[in-house]
Parts: C-alpha cells; sequence; structure tokens
C-alpha cells in the first residue's frame, strides 16, 4: 500500500508574496533558535528560484553572528564560477544585514567530491544538528537537492536509514560532479520547506505525488520519509 503521500501546500498570488513569506518564516525560525540556543543553521539550494527570496532574507533584522549558511547541495566548481551555488549565495544571501553570517562552502581544494569527501563531511559534522533551516528546490525531472535520478549514489543519498551526512554524486543531468547533503541530514531540519515556482513544477510535483519510484523521482523520498507533511510554497 503507497504510504499516503502528504504534503501541505501553500500557493501565492505572487512569486515577490511567496518570496516575502518565505523570508518572513526563515527569520522567524532563525530568531527562535538563536534565542533557545545562542545559534541557528540555515542550508538553502542553488538554482535560479531562490534569489529573490536570498534577496528579501538578506534584510531580515536577526543576529545574523549567531547564524551559520551552507548549502543544500553543491556544484563541485570554483566559487568564482556562475554555476557556482556559493556564488549564488555570496551574491543575494550573504548581502545587507545577513552579510554578518558565517558560510560554510561545500567545496574543497581537491579536484572531485569524492576527494573532498572527508573535509566536507568534517565541515558538516561541526554544524550544530538538527540543521534549523533547510530550503529545497526541485528540478523538472523531480530531483531534490543533488539526487538526481540516475545518480552513482542516488540509493544511498535517499536511505532514509542512512548515517552520511553529505555524499557526492554524478548523474547526467547534474552536469558537474556534486556534493549533496543527504536525505535524513535534510529532513531533520526543524523547518523544511520546498520551495518551487511556475506552472511545469507544479505539474512536476503533481506527478511525483501520485507515483511511487523514489529513484525515478527522488522528490518522492522526501515527501515519504519527512517526519510531518512537506511543507511546500508555489507560485505561478
Ligand atoms: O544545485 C542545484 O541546482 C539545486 O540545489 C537544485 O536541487 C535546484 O534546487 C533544482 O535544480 C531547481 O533549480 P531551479 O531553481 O534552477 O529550477
Amino acid at each position: 500500500m503507497t504510504p499516503e503521500r502528504r504534503i501541505d501546500l501553500t500557493a501565492y498570488d505572487s512569486r515577490d508574496a511567496l518570496a516575502a513569506a518565505l523570508a518572513q518564516r526563515t527569520a522567524d525560525a532563525l530568531r527562535s533558535e538563536i534565542a533557545d540556543g545562542g545559534a541557528a543553521t540555515l542550508a538553502v539550494s542553488g538554482g535560479s528560484t531562490p534569489k529573490l527570496y536570498f534577496q528579501k532574507l538578506s534584510r531580515a533584522d536577526l543576529d545574523w553572528s549567531a547564524v551559520t549558511v551552507t548549502l543544500v547541495d553543491e556544484r563541485w566548481v570554483p566559487d568564482t564560477e556562475p554555476r557556482s551555488n556559493a556564488k549564488l549565495v555570496k551574491d543575494n544571501l550573504l548581502q545587507n544585514a545577513a552579510a554578518a553570517a558565517s558560510f560554510v562552502p561545500l567545496v574543497t581544494d581537491a579536484a572531485s567530491p569524492e576527494g573532498g569527501l572527508p573535509e566536507v563531511t568534517e565541515r558538516a559534522a561541526d554544524l550544530p544538528a538538527p540543521l534549523t533551516v533547510a530550503i529545497l528546490g526541485m528540478g523538472g525531472d523531480g530531483h531534490t537537492a543533488s539526487f538526481f535520478p540516475g545518480g552513482d549514489r542516488l540509493e544511498d543519498a535517499i536511505d532514509p536509514t542512512g548515517r552520511a551526512l553529505v555524499i557526492p554524486m554524478r548523474a547526467a543531468a547534474a552536469i558537474e560532479p556534486r556534493i549533496t547533503f543527504t536525505l535524513p541530514a535534510l529532513i531533520s531540519a526543524k523547518l523544511l520547506v520546498l520551495h518551487i515556482e511556475g506552472e511545469d513544477k507544479k505539474r512536476v510535483l503533481d506527478e511525483a505525488l501520485v507515483g511511487t519510484d523514489p529513484l525515478a523521482m527522488p522528490i518522492r523520498a522526501v515527501i515519504d520519509h519527512a517526519p510531518r507533511p512537506l511543507d511546500v510554497v508555489w507560485a505561478a
């Protein structure tokens, strides 16, 4: 029996309204965590969707010096490259008030994510667990993070019982070699949100909700194993 696939979808009238609301929710969660424990962690995705959200969040009034920002996943390229998620975050999120945040990159000087894995694992392990906030995106093939269909380490990455925090990933659709937080690391976040925009992505989500194979559409692994209905924010 396929587990009932449950999501909690919030549709916004505009991408601007979505970005403002998601920035507010993120800031509230970070403030609350800082008030409780003195520090907070935020893991964000790359790609084109989150740019406006980053720009709005960068102006949030909170103690950014107590926040560590990292990435849900990364392309294994220098942070000077246009394809770098670290570059996207530095150019759009680590600006304004958020410039005071710490940033933990997922790329090292190693030639490959496999070679850099020990150091990246150490960086991830040094972050307070669980993540305070993790913001996921989704590709048109139903990938999220670097959980790509056909990925060489996909089964390990989406194993809900896996012990690895981060894992290398190679897949035709990924273009570059990748490094990604794993499913257990992401679904344990105190606030986990899937941020998608456009009619096409909504159709991809609808398809993911009716099918069953997480290897075919890895977003299904997040939906199936998240400890509560996956929080989805969408605007046309
Ligand atoms: O490194 C990445 O590309 C992301 O982490 C990836 O998982 C992204 O969220 C989706 O590919 C959606 O990307 P778009 O927002 O560009 O559609």
